[in-house]
């Protein structure tokens, strides 16, 4: 933490996240190069931070998560906007517009209208869009989108059930979402050094109108290098990756949640491949299990959440520390499409909101929730406003504490769909339990 001469906190980063797992993967990275960082939730959580002071004080970095990939494309603009306004008005020096690794968006956005808008509400005309992260197998090579080494269009997100991902071209992707240019910077030229970087970045931050600079990265040394030569910039954009290119801070003190004490569960709207074999993996293990009937879902809501509740509880009672999960999808073809006559994917994400509810109800303080549109749902309907970061638990993945509209204090950790280790349903509680003892992970 800085201050200025007025004695004002001056946060590093102010970030906007266009979805919740990706908030939280971006803290953790944060984190992770010893930047104390709060992630807050949605407009209702910044009006309620109206007076920074007392929530931020000793915060280097806030990330605003927002529920804006697959919103319509005016309204994830103005929430962005709402949030560079509050980022601004707690002091933030520098803007991260994070979106996620593979990319996700359509032709229309919201990668590039969100860009767009944040570059002109703060008259800047040149920034950086670097999705890489090594760490998770997402990099970038000549413009083109990896994953795990496959190309993106040829990865599981082309069968993503909100943003199927089909071409692999960064820039091409980019270029119809944007009144920008779009310019390639190649590993050649990130490899001739930060100097030689931050110069090319310069030749490129000229004439009208602005723009954006798909960079290539393929290892932590090449996020290093582009975070060395955009020292400068005042915007960044990319996936969390990035963040992992900072200097460390030197604080030890990063990273502290309250180990909540309570039931364990797993809430999965996730239809990502990792999450199935996660399923799968936890299935196998010997984890209760319950996979959501999507007929029940769209005539009687209210009852597959009341049943479900009960079910989990009847597995508490059987064993206290077993962890039941609830989930949607095996396999693709569970997968519901448009036709299906009505919106699965928004009933789904009601339903697993609903759920995460009355499981806290009946007691549960430590929760796995996969994907990101559903982690957005469950947050939403915990009416939590802000996370603390804890232990981290996989590349990208992270406990953290949250407390609820009702004031309970709750262990989540909010999972990307393709992130963490197939066994992870069945080891992230290791963490916490390795915690125990101090009370704090
Ligand atoms: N069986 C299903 N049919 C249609 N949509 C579904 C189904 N199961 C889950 N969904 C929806 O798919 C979306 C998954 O997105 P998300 O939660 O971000 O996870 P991921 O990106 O890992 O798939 C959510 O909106 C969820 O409600
Ligand atoms: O950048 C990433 O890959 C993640 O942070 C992310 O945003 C993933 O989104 P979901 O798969 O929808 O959780």
């Amino acid at each position: 933490m800085t201050t200025d001469e007025r004695n004002h906190h001056v946060l590093a980063w102010g970030c906007i996240a266009d979805d919740v797992t990706g908030a939280t993967d971006l803290a953790g990275n944060f984190v992770a190069r010893g930047y104390s960082t709060i992630v807050l939730f949605g407009l209702d959580a910044l009006r309620a931070s109206s007076t920074p002071e007392s929530r931020l004080a000793d915060v280097d970095v806030v990330v605003v998560a927002l529920k804006s990939r697959t919103a319509p494309v005016d309204q994830a603009v103005s929430e962005s906007l709402s949030a560079l306004r509050f980022l601004e008005g707690a002091g933030a020096e520098r803007i991260y517009v994070k979106y996620c690794s593979t990319f996700d968006s359509t032709p229309r956005g919201n990668i590039g209208p969100v860009i767009d808008a944040v570059l002109d509400a703060t008259h800047e005309t040149f920034t950086i869009a670097v999705p890489s992260f090594p760490d998770t197998g997402r990099t970038v090579y000549n413009g083109h989108l990896f994953v795990g080494g496959d190309l993106l269009s040829e990865s599981s997100m082309r069968f993503h059930p909100l943003t199927p991902m089909t071409d692999s071209s960064v820039p091409r992707l980019l270029d119809p979402q944007t009144r920008n240019r779009v310019e390639s910077v190649r590993l050649d030229e990130v490899r001739a050094g930060a100097g030689a970087l931050s110069a090319r970045f310069g030749e490129l931050s000229s004439g009208t109108p602005g723009t954006i600079a798909v960079v290539d990265a393929v290892t932590d040394d090449d996020l290093a290098t582009i975070s060395t030569a955009a020292s400068g910039l005042r915007i960044v954009t990319g996936g969390s990756g990035l963040a992992l290119g900072l200097a460390p801070s030197g604080r030890s003190d990063a990273h502290s949640i309250t180990v909540a004490h309570g039931h364990r569960a797993i809430l999965c709207g996730s239809a990502s491949l990792r999450t199935r074999e996660q399923i799968a993996r936890a299935r196998s293990g010997g984890v209760p299990w319950r996979k959501l009937d999507l007929d029940e879902v769209r005539t009687d809501p209210n009852g597959t959440v009341a049943r479900t509740i009960e079910w989990a509880r009847s597995s508490w009672l059987d064993d206290p520390g077993s962890t039941p999960l609830v989930y949607s999808v095996d396999e693709l073809g569970d997968i519901a499409g448009a036709d299906a006559g009505f919106d699965a994917a928004a009933a789904i994400e009601d339903v697993i909101g609903a759920i995460a509810d009355g499981l806290v109800d009946a007691g549960a303080r430590q929760i796995i929730v996969a994907g990101g549109e559903t982690s957005g749902r469950v947050i939403a309907q915990l009416g939590v406003q802000a996370l603390a970061i804890g232990a981290p638990i996989a590349p990208g993945v992270s406990w953290s504490e949250a407390r609820t509209h009702r004031g309970a204090i709750v262990d989540l950790a909010l999972k990307s769909g393709n992130f963490g280790d197939p066994d992870m349903f069945l080891t992230a509680w290791h963490a916490l339990d390795a915690a125990n003892e101090g009370g704090r992970a």
